[in-house]
């Protein structure tokens, strides 16, 4: 099958496709789910090319695994896990059995629990030892710390409740950072870890413990804890009544779709964090549902591993031209790179393809006037993905959303279309001649034949949001399955954390660096000679 699109690929390959996209194509290469249209028009893939990507799809089982997904096997074959994360967001959609026992219960009795603690909050009748709770500070990382970071900012418009901020890193600077902005008689601080041992949560748990010690008689009673572990919440003197547990058979980063969610909902209210995870269970019946030439997350994959696998294109730049998703890139970098970033199949051998693809991104237009230099002119290819709301939330402002609107669908064009030699002469035959035009001109050149996909939709509000991130979700799954990977465990980041706890004794000096690589050791030296 890789070797069928190799080789269709190599017959396709140098074409300009720019010549293909006319309206029948714009209407056969995109698809729609609810008010989203995904636009994929602008590559090279045709016809053929599709049918043998979805014949790659159909092999490999994404059906049969998609079933298995949604009905509670354990396809987290590395970890014995369910995946689960789409029950979090099955509002009314019937029974999820895990090993002979219905999930939702439990799934929304949580979720009212922490709907009742939000409305508490966000009211005033749960307050601080200083009055009605000013600042929320999650302290969490990875998936504990990406989701609920991106989506409060992305749904800053719907944004009534307490500031909220959220410390991630173990650099003290972070947690200094909140810790000065806010007053911890009137700050809730949430401890959001699945597992409640990683170090630098738990670090910052207990920086943030001891700065309220100082100031309210209770510390505790301004705590909250989401995790899987509650023997662990309990140990660190969080009563279970703030306590939010969820499941092993939710990813960290897939989670913030329940109680990781929390500060979320505590920033937005319960009705639209519900509205968010309506938006995700509508991209999950879409993703059940539709035929694959329509399937959004099923497309989504498949044009990404064209561009990578078969391609070659090693990158993907996402570029939302919405700047309340502007932190985005870094959820999908950790949501797609963590799930998807490996060299090994199910079954033990090595992957027979690239894994995926590095993802990288900022939002339009600033990025255009920073990398966007080397996605027109530079000498690798790499795919783009733009999103981009016909409508911001800025009425009054309209004209620059228009103005951005245009830069977005500009960006796109101009990476199919290019200009060629002549074109770049004749924008500089007036101020050059002979051997100097030439030369100007071709600096001036740009290939074009450049791929890239547009993801639009009317305006991002909390249903949209949930919409995207489930879109998300399910294309690293399709694409997870058609490499034969496990997209749903990390093993990737055990040694790193297991080196540094070893290497702390070292830096703090009460441990030799005696049998570490010499360039280790000498780091540690000079960083000791410098006062570490
Ligand atoms: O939520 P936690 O258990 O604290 O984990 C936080 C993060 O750290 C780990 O190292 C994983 O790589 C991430 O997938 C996870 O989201």
């Amino acid at each position: 099958m890789w070797d069928d699109l190799k080789k269709h690929h190599a017959t396709i390959a140098a074409r300009r496709f720019e010549t293909l996209v006319d309206a029948d194509r714009a209407a056969d290469f995109s698809a729609r789910a609810g008010d989203m249209l995904l636009d994929y028009a602008k590559t090279n893939i045709d016809a053929d090319g599709r049918a043998l990507l979805i014949e790659l799809l159909e092999k490999t089982g994404v059906a049969q695994k998609r079933a298995a997904m949604f009905t509670g096997a354990a396809i987290n074959e590395t970890e014995g896990r369910a995946v689960l994360h789409t029950a979090l967001r099955n509002l009314d959609g019937g029974p999820v059995m895990v090993d002979g026992a219905d999930v939702m219960p439990g799934i929304l009795d949580t979720l009212d629990r922490m709907a009742q603690f939000a409305q508490a909050v966000r009211d005033g009748s749960f307050a601080g030892q200083g009055g009605k709770i000013t600042d929320v500070i999650n302290i969490g990382i990875g998936g504990s710390d990406l989701g609920p970071a991106m989506a409060v900012k992305a749904l800053a418009p719907f944004h009534d409740g307490p500031r909220c901020h959220f410390v991630s890193n173990v650099d003290p600077a972070d947690i200094a950072a909140a810790m000065q902005v806010c007053d911890p008689a009137t700050t809730l601080v949430i401890v959001a870890s699945k597992t409640f041992t990683t170090i630098e949560t738990m670090t910052n748990a207990r920086t943030a413990q001891a700065w309220m010690g100082q100031s309210v008689t209770d510390t505790g009673a301004q705590f909250a804890a989401l995790s899987t572990a509650a023997d662990k919440t309990a140990d660190f003197g969080i009563a279970p009544e703030r306590v939010f547990g969820f499941e092993d058979w939710v990813g960290g980063r897939y989670s913030m779709w329940g109680p990781i969610g929390l500060s979320l909902m505590i920033a937005i209210g319960p009705d639209n964090f519900r509205a968010f995870l309506r938006g995700g269970q509508a991209m999950d019946q879409h993703f059940k549902a539709a035929k694959w030439e329509e399937n959004l997350p099923a497309m989504l994959a498949l044009v990404g591993i064209w561009h990578n696998q078969i391609c070659g294109f090693a990158t993907r730049a996402v570029l939302p031209y919405d700047n309340l998703l502007s932190r985005l890139p870094a959820y999908l970098q950790q949501l797609e790179m963590e799930s998807n970033g490996k060299g090994v199949s199910m079954d033990g051998a090595d992957l027979p393809v690239d894994s995926g693809p590095v993802v990288w991104g900022e939002p339009g237009t600033n990025g255009q006037h920073a990398f966007y230099q080397l996605i027109h002119q530079g000498t690798r290819v790499i795919p783009c993905e733009f999103l981009v709301a016909a409508r911001g939330h800025n009425d009054d402002l309209h004209h620059q959303h228009q103005l951005l609107v245009a830069n977005c669908l500009a960006q796109s064009e101009a990476l199919m279309r290019g200009r060629d030699l002549d074109a770049a002469r004749s924008k500089v035959a007036d101020k050059f001649s002979g051997d100097e035009l030439e030369r100007q001109a071709k600096h001036r050149v740009f290939a074009g034949n450049r791929p890239s996909v547009t993801i639009a939709y009317p305006q991002l509000d909390p249903f949209m949001l949930g919409q995207i991130i489930a879109l998300y979700e399910h294309r690293v799954f399709v694409e997870g399955v058609v490499l034969g990977l496990n997209s749903y465990d990390q093993w990737g980041v055990e040694l790193g954390k297991e080196l540094a706890t070893a290497l702390q004794p070292v830096v703090e000096g009460t441990q030799s660096a005696q049998g570490k690589d010499g360039s280790t050791a000498a780091l540690v030296g000079f960083l000791q000679n410098n006062g570490v």
